[in-house]
C-alpha cells in the first residue's frame, strides 16, 4: 500500500508534480489499483483511510492511499475505483486538504458523464449533533459516477465513534467487490479469517546483537525465542521495557 499524508512524502508510484499526484499525464489508465482518497481535519479520516488500504492489500487489491490535496481532481475519470473517507467540519464544511478538490468538482462545466465508468464508494465522518454532512456523494453521482455501495456514515455519538459504521460498511464493500472482480480487473482474494480480523499493525523485530547497530538494541543477546516474546509483549513501540534487563527487541510500525 503507498501511503501519502499531508506531511508530503513522495508516492513510490502516481506522476508528481507540483505536490500533487497527476493520476495519469501519459493517457495510461488506473484501473488496476485501489485509490483511497481522504480528506480529515483532525485525523479521523486518515486513520479510516488507512485501514481501508491495509484491508484492501490483504484482499489482494493494490492500494494508493491519499490526501484530497494531494490528488490532482482533473485526473479522477481515469480511476477505476475510488474510496473516499471524508470527515465533516466547521457547520458542515469540507476539511481544509478538501477544498480545491471540491471547488473543482462543483464546476459547473463538468458533465454528467464526466465520471463514467468511475466506481465508487464514500465514507463520511461526522457528529449527528449538528445535522449536517457534505454533499460529495451526491456530487459524485451526479457527474456520472457509480456508488459500488450506499454511503457509510461514521457518527461520533455512536458508543464506538464512527468506527461502529465503518466495521458494517466495509463488509458491504468487500462483498460488493468480490461478485464483482470485474472491477479491479483482478480476483479479489477473501481470507475468512479476515472478515473479523486486521491485519495486525505492529509486527517484532528480533535483531542479532552483533547485526544491529541500533540504539535501542544494547543488551546481550537473550536466551531464550519465549523469553524474547515475553519482553516484547509488555513493550511499547519503541520504548525500552520498565524492568533493568532491556529488551533485546521492539517493536515495530507496518
Ligand atoms: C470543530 C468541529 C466541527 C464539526 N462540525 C461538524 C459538522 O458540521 N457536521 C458533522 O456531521 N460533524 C461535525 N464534526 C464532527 C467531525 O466530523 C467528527 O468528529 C469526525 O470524526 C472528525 O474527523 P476528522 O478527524 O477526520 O476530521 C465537527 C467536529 C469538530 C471538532
Amino acid at each position: 500500500m503507498v501511503s501519502i499524508s499531508n506531511d508530503g512524502q513522495q508516492p513510490t508510484n502516481g506522476n508528481h508534480q507540483n505536490g500533487v499526484i497527476l493520476a495519469s499525464t501519459n493517457g495510461m489508465e488506473n484501473k488496476t489499483r485501489f485509490l483511497i482518497l481522504y480528506a480529515s481535519q483532525t485525523g479521523n479520516a486518515l486513520d479510516a483511510a488507512e485501514r481501508v488500504g491495509r484491508e484492501a492489500e490483504h484482499r489482494g487489491c493494490p492500494s494508493v492511499v491519499l490526501s484530497m490535496d494531494e490528488f490532482d481532481a482533473s485526473s479522477l475519470p481515469y480511476e477505476g475505483t475510488v474510496i473516499f473517507i471524508v470527515s465533516t467540519t466547521g457547520q458542515g464544511d469540507t476539511p481544509d486538504s478538501m477544498k480545491v478538490f471540491w471547488k473543482f468538482l462543483l464546476q459547473r462545466t463538468l458533465s454528467q458523464q464526466w465520471l463514467k465508468g468511475v466506481h465508487y464508494a464514500v465514507f463520511g465522518l461526522g457528529d449527528s449533533g449538528y445535522q449536517k454532512f457534505n454533499k460529495l456523494d451526491k456530487r459524485l453521482s451526479d457527474l456520472g459516477a457509480e456508488p459500488l455501495i450506499e454511503r457509510g456514515l461514521g457518527d461520533d455519538q455512536h458508543p464506538s465513534g464512527y468506527e461502529g459504521a465503518l466495521d458494517d460498511w466495509l463488509s458491504s464493500l468487500w462483498k460488493v467487490l468480490k461478485k464483482n472482480p470485474n472491477i479491479l480487473l483482478r480476483e479479489i482474494y477473501v481470507d475468512p479469517a479476515a472478515e473479523t480480523l486486521d491485519r495486525p499493525k505492529y509486527k517484532v523485530i528480533y535483531h542479532d546483537a552483533d547485526s544491529v547497530q541500533s540504539e535501542f538494541v544494547t543488551a546481550p543477546e537473550l536466551e531464550s525465542i519465549e523469553l524474547q516474546i515475553e519482553r516484547a509483549r509488555s513493550m511499547c513501540p519503541g520504548k525500552f521495557g520498565r524492568n533493568k534487563h532491556r529488551p533485546h527487541c521492539f517493536l515495530q510500525m507496518v
